[in-house]
């Protein structure tokens, strides 16, 4: 392959100068690949010819590694060297566990899920904000089955309203025109994944996006597959191209996030509330009962929802509960240098 063909294909990988400019100069023969699949022992990546599988030296943990990741690979044994620093990572804090796991990289849009009924919830969807923040990834809620009420605008709006700046989209999963919908967000080399509860339509957005009907999707068996017990799950752990010319990434791991380690991210949530922090008389006010607090005098000039106040209150002491060391006080945090 020529070497523009060899940089647009790349390009259309994800490949920027984020991680050109991460090359050393006795590094410029290697070439990258970005991580399609991991496995215990195994690892995956993509090259223009299809997957190639990594050559693995033996101190390499394959658990290091996300699907999303770029490293760089010798030519001719196809040995992974090393992993270039990522842009955004999504990871997550399972249970009794110190360690982190990491669920994807280098995600440039996080589309969060949820349906226009009863699955739809102001804190669940800020749990995940809170999250794709934490994790720089931009977030974008998606209301699926909009087709299935007469008006979705309350919804939209409700949704709306929990970040500054959020996007919005409300959309019939099930029909070719939400790839349409979603294009802002799926051009070229732009990578998106997929959070939400069960049966909100992720899996049914992966496939309208992959340009798969349902039947196809089911016949390939390669988004969704039966378990020993026929149970329809969803296993593969991996990065597919979709009809715009962008990848998802569609992981078991990214669909139950759960909020740890996401105080950054809390805070770019409630930005209405940690801007008024600092009007507040006392510097480690709690925002609940001191005298001169800029928030409570928000909230009963009704320029901030009460609720809202309480998610707030509720989502960090669940990130404090499920984060192993403490960074500071509430809402006053120490504001840590991300390094991924
Ligand atoms: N009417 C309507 N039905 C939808 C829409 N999106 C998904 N569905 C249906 O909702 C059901 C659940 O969709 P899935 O795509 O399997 O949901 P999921 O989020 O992937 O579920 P898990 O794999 O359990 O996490 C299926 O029967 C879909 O056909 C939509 O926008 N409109
Ligand atoms: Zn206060």
């Amino acid at each position: 392959m020529t070497e523009s063909a060899d940089t647009a294909f790349l390009a259309s990988l994800g490949w920027s100068d984020f991680f050109a400019s991460q090359i050393e100069p006795h590094e410029t023969d290697l070439i990258p690949r970005r991580i399609a699949e991991v496995h215990r022992a195994r690892l995956s990546g993509i090259s223009a010819a299809g997957p190639v599988r990594l050559g693995l030296a033996h101190k390499i943990n394959t658990a290091d590694f996300a699907v999303g990741d770029w490293v760089l690979a010798d030519p001719r044994t196809h040995l992974l060297i090393r992993r270039l620093d990522r842009r955004t990572v999504l990871q997550r804090r399972t249970e009794g566990r110190h360690v982190q796991q990491l669920a994807a990289a280098n995600v440039d849009t996080l589309f969060i899920v949820t349906s226009c009924n009863a699955d739809f919830s102001p804190a669940r969807l800020e749990r995940y904000l809170a999250l794709a923040n934490q994790a720089g990834t931009n977030p974008v809620i998606v209301l699926t089955k909009a087709d299935t009420i007469d008006d979705a605008s309350a919804f939209e709006q409700e949704a709306r309203g929990l970040q500054r700046g959020l996007e919005v989209v409300a959309l019939n999963g099930r029909s070719a025109d939400a790839a349409g919908a979603l294009t802002p967000w799926c051009g070229t080399g732009q990578t998106v994944a997929l959070v939400g509860s069960s049966g909100v339509g992720k899996s049914t957005l992966v496939n309208t996006l992959a340009g798969l009907s349902h039947e196809a999707a089911q016949q390939t068996g390669e988004i969704r597959e039966s378990d020993a017990k026929g149970r329809h799950t969803t296993t593969s752990r991996s990065l597919h191209a979709i009809a715009g010319g962008g990848w998802v990434i569609d992981t078991p791991g990214m669909r139950t996030l759960h909020v740890s380690d996401a105080s950054d991210g809390i805070d770019t949530l409630f930005s209405e509330i940690t801007d008024l922090a600092p009007l507040c008389r006392f510097r480690d006010c709690t925002h609940d009962h001191e005298p001169g607090c800029a928030v409570q005098a928000a909230v009963t000039a009704g320029t901030l929802d009460a609720d809202r106040l309480a998610r707030w209150r509720k989502l960090l002491d669940e990130n404090v509960s499920n984060t192993p060391v403490q960074t500071g006080p509430r809402g006053n945090k120490i504001s840590q240098k991300k390094k991924y």
